[in-house]
């Protein structure tokens, strides 16, 4: 049977109602009561891509970019407000696997409810009915009503329907893993079989690890407009690019989510020394393969100040601890405070390197110690 998956031009506005607060009035119950005021906010725009029999389609985009939402698009939950989308096969989306539960149905009811909502027949749910309450652990819970059950209870129930048949398409966010450990062992085990055996997964996600082990094609988002489709190192690429020209903040922590996001560059501030009207910055940096970084990034309040002209300074240690070539790693810059900053605010101070100025990495690590008040005094 020929499986496929096409978005065509899709838009998606969707209905924002905001409370009506007159200026100047606090929040508070009176202003809860003064009504709403409905706008359309567009959502996701220009999504325009065809998934053949085979692809694994990582979804990338910031938070709140629309990943999600174009998931609910492709499953049929949303209909999109322009353009098309054809789908060919059976699909199954992983997006709420709690959705649609009724509190006062059996467990075996809920799994019938559940199924059936899912375009499960009758006689396929009866069939499997004995497997999910197994692999949910509930098999002598089954005509207990849903609302006794815990909420790991519940979680297991959900995952357990609705991984309960082969989809040809899957769609999921994230990795969906969830439950105690025994249980996530087996959740990850049924997932890795319905991954592997569906014939197109769009998958949404944070993980560059993951998209480059699974994937091998990307839909890259930039706050709800398709910026890239096509292969995955392109898509990563790009995805990279997009959050090389945010805050140092938002790099810091997408770093710390995702380890590979910036590739292997990587390095330290180990002195930030604060002498008359001049801040004087060393530490080394080392690029991406190995090369040699080409600017630096201060951030401060807010504030961004690009150094191109720094010293480079040898660095045996680094070399040989890391470079997988010959470089100077080392760097050592200074330049004019007239603002005088304060101490706390050099606290937050955030230094990032890169090979060009809308290419930067995640900021440096730093040193604990690296902040010192003035130039030492030498004997
Ligand atoms: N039902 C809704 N009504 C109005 N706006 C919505 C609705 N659902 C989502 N949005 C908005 O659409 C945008 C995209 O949300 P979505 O959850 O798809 O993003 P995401 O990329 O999945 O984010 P995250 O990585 O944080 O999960 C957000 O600005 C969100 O506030």
């Amino acid at each position: 049977m020929d499986v496929h998956l096409r978005a065509e031009q899709v838009a998606l506005e969707l209905p924002l109602d905001m409370q009506n607060t007159p200026v100047g009035r606090k929040l508070g119950l009176r202003s809860s009561l003064s009504g709403s005021t409905r706008r359309y906010v567009s959502v996701l725009s220009g999504i325009d891509f065809a998934a053949a029999d085979g692809d694994r389609i990582a979804v990338i985009g910031l938070n709140g970019a629309g990943k999600t939402t174009l998931l609910r698009v492709l499953n049929g939950a949303f209909q999109p407000t322009r353009g098309w989308v054809r789908r060919h096969g059976r699909t199954q989306s992983l997006l709420t696997p709690m959705l649609g539960f009724a509190e006062q149905a059996s467990v075996a009811e809920n799994v019938y409810l559940r199924g059936t909502a899912m375009g499960l027949r009758r006689a396929q749910l009866q069939s499997a009915l004995g497997d999910i309450l197994e692999f949910a652990n509930l098999g002598d819970r089954a005509s207990h009503r849903l609302h006794t059950l815990s909420a790991g209870q519940r979680t297991r129930l959900g995952f357990a329907i609705s991984t309960a048949v082969q989809p040809d398409i899957l769609l999921m966010d994230e990795w969906i893993a969830t439950g105690d450990s025994a249980f996530l062992h087996r959740a990850q085990e049924r997932m890795t079989d319905r991954f592997h055996g569906s014939r197109i997964v769009v998958m949404a996600g944070h993980s560059t690890e993951l998209h480059r082990r699974l994937c091998n094609k990307a839909l890259v988002l930039d706050a709800g407009r398709m910026r890239f489709f096509g292969a995955i190192e392109d898509g990563l690429a790009c995805y990279r690019d997009l959050v090389s020209a945010a805050d140092g903040r938002l790099r810091q922590q997408l770093a710390a989510q995702d380890p590979l996001l910036f590739g292997n560059a990587s390095g330290f501030v180990e002195k930030v020394r604060i002498c008359e009207g001049r801040i004087e910055i060393e530490g080394w940096a080392i690029g991406d393969r190995g090369r040699e970084i080409e600017v630096l990034c201060v951030e401060v309040d807010g504030q961004r100040r690009f150094i191109e002209g720094f010293d480079r300074v040898e660095r045996e240690d680094v070399l040989r601890a890391l470079a997988k070539r010959s470089g100077r790693y080392g760097f050592r810059f200074a330049f004019a405070d007239p603002a005088g900053r304060e101490r706390e605010s050099l606290q937050t101070m955030l230094v990032s390197a890169g090979m060009e100025r809308e290419r930067l990495g995640a900021p440096l690590q730093r040193l604990a110690n690296a902040l010192e008040d003035e130039a030492p005094v030498l004997a």
